[in-house]
């Protein structure tokens, strides 16, 4: 807790001259990288994914259990499987990573609706248009772009194939072979075999936690006014400032209510499970490398919709800054 002079008050309670002045002498933030809270934030993708790929490296459960490597996953066998989560089957992924996207959209919806931080038109609005952004990169990304979804792009790209599309090749119908996708390959009892398959479970649940982190948390870290905003954003004359020159409604303006509210708190439980599912899929699913590639492929959506804005304000016209 940062203290002031008199050492009982707290940030929040401080005196405006007080605040205005430690923050004139605290380092100015960089508009062109996540703020240091921020970076705190993000480094739990990373910092999770690195600890479940130790975990089933040191693990003699999991070492032991049979894995193949085209399907990615230990033998699905409820007596061989290491885990009841190193199941595909498991309901935390039928029910809720496999329609991941659907909910954190009803989450975020939810926190658009009823978190009265959101008071304005125009600041519904801006979210929505972040939304439709982070979920076109979800959609080209993991299910269609112009064809097939990025990943299965991906797949193929680097020499990745479907073996029953393969044999169809060699029969004649070379039109096979370019169109089909991961899911056309299963659906035909092929085998997707042989290219880097990006993890599109670590994608989505980086990506949509770190949209539920930027637009629930500084909503509320300024409706609370708990902590000094540090963003900077760089103005259409080339200056950097804060980007509270640009916010509409005062800093603190809920302080005295609930910060969260109940859809801040769904919100926490949609984050929370998004969380213990990407060290589920760290722990018992795809390479190292699969995982790298899942988590930087989100990070680019996240760099594009979050920080980019800040130093095009153009961009920031029409895209908006959570909480401001
Ligand atoms: C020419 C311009 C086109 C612009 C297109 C813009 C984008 C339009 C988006 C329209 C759809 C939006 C609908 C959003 C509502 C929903 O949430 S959809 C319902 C829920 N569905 C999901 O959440 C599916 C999530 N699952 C996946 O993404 C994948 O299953 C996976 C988890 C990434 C991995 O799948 P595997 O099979 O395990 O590989
Ligand atoms: N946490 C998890 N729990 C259960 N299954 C998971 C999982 N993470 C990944 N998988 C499974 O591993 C495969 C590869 O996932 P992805 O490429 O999306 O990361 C998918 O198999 P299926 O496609 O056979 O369902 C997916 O369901």
């Amino acid at each position: 807790m940062v203290t002031t002079r008199r050492g009982a008050e707290t940030w929040a309670e401080a005196a405006p001259s007080t605040r205005a002045s430690a923050a004139s002498t605290r380092p100015r933030s960089s508009p062109y990288v996540p703020t240091p809270l921020e970076q705190i934030g993000l480094a739990i993708f990373p910092a999770t994914l690195i600890f479940g790929t130790i975990f089933s490296v040191l693990s003699p459960q999991t070492r032991s259990a049979p894995y193949d490597h085209v399907t990615q996953s230990h033998a699905q066998d409820p007596t061989m499987a290491p885990s009841y989560f190193a199941r595909k089957s498991n309901l935390f992924n039928v029910l809720f990573v496999k329609q991941g996207w659907g909910w954190m959209s009803l989450a975020f919806i939810l926190f658009v609706l009823l978190h009265p931080s959101l008071s304005t038109q125009v600041r519904r609005l801006q979210a929505c248009v972040r939304w439709v952004l982070v979920t076109a990169c979800w959609f080209f990304v993991t299910q269609w772009f112009f064809g097939p979804p990025i990943i299965d792009r991906g797949f193929r790209w680097t020499g990745g194939r479907c073996e029953l599309a393969e044999m169809e090749v060699e029969m004649g119908d070379t039109s096979v072979g370019e169109k089909v996708t991961a899911v056309a390959c299963k659906a035909a009892g092929g085998k997707w075999k042989g290219g880097h398959d990006i993890s599109g479970h670590v994608f989505l649940l980086v990506l949509s936690t770190a949209f539920l982190m930027e637009e629930v948390g500084w909503a509320v870290l300024r409706w609370a006014n708990w902590r000094e905003d540090e963003r900077t954003v760089v103005m259409a004359d080339g200056a950097t400032k804060s980007a509270n020159v640009e916010a509409g409604v005062a800093a603190g303006a809920g302080r005295a209510q609930s910060w969260f509210g109940l859809s801040g708190k769904i919100t926490g439980v949609v984050v929370g499970l998004n969380l213990w599912m990407l060290l589920m899929t760290a722990i018992y699913f795809h390479t190292w490398f699969e995982k790298l590639t899942g988590l930087l492929t989100a990070t680019v959506g996240f760099y594009v919709v979050y920080i980019v804005p800040r130093f095009i304000p153009a961009v920031r016209g029409v895209v908006g800054m959570p909480g401001i």
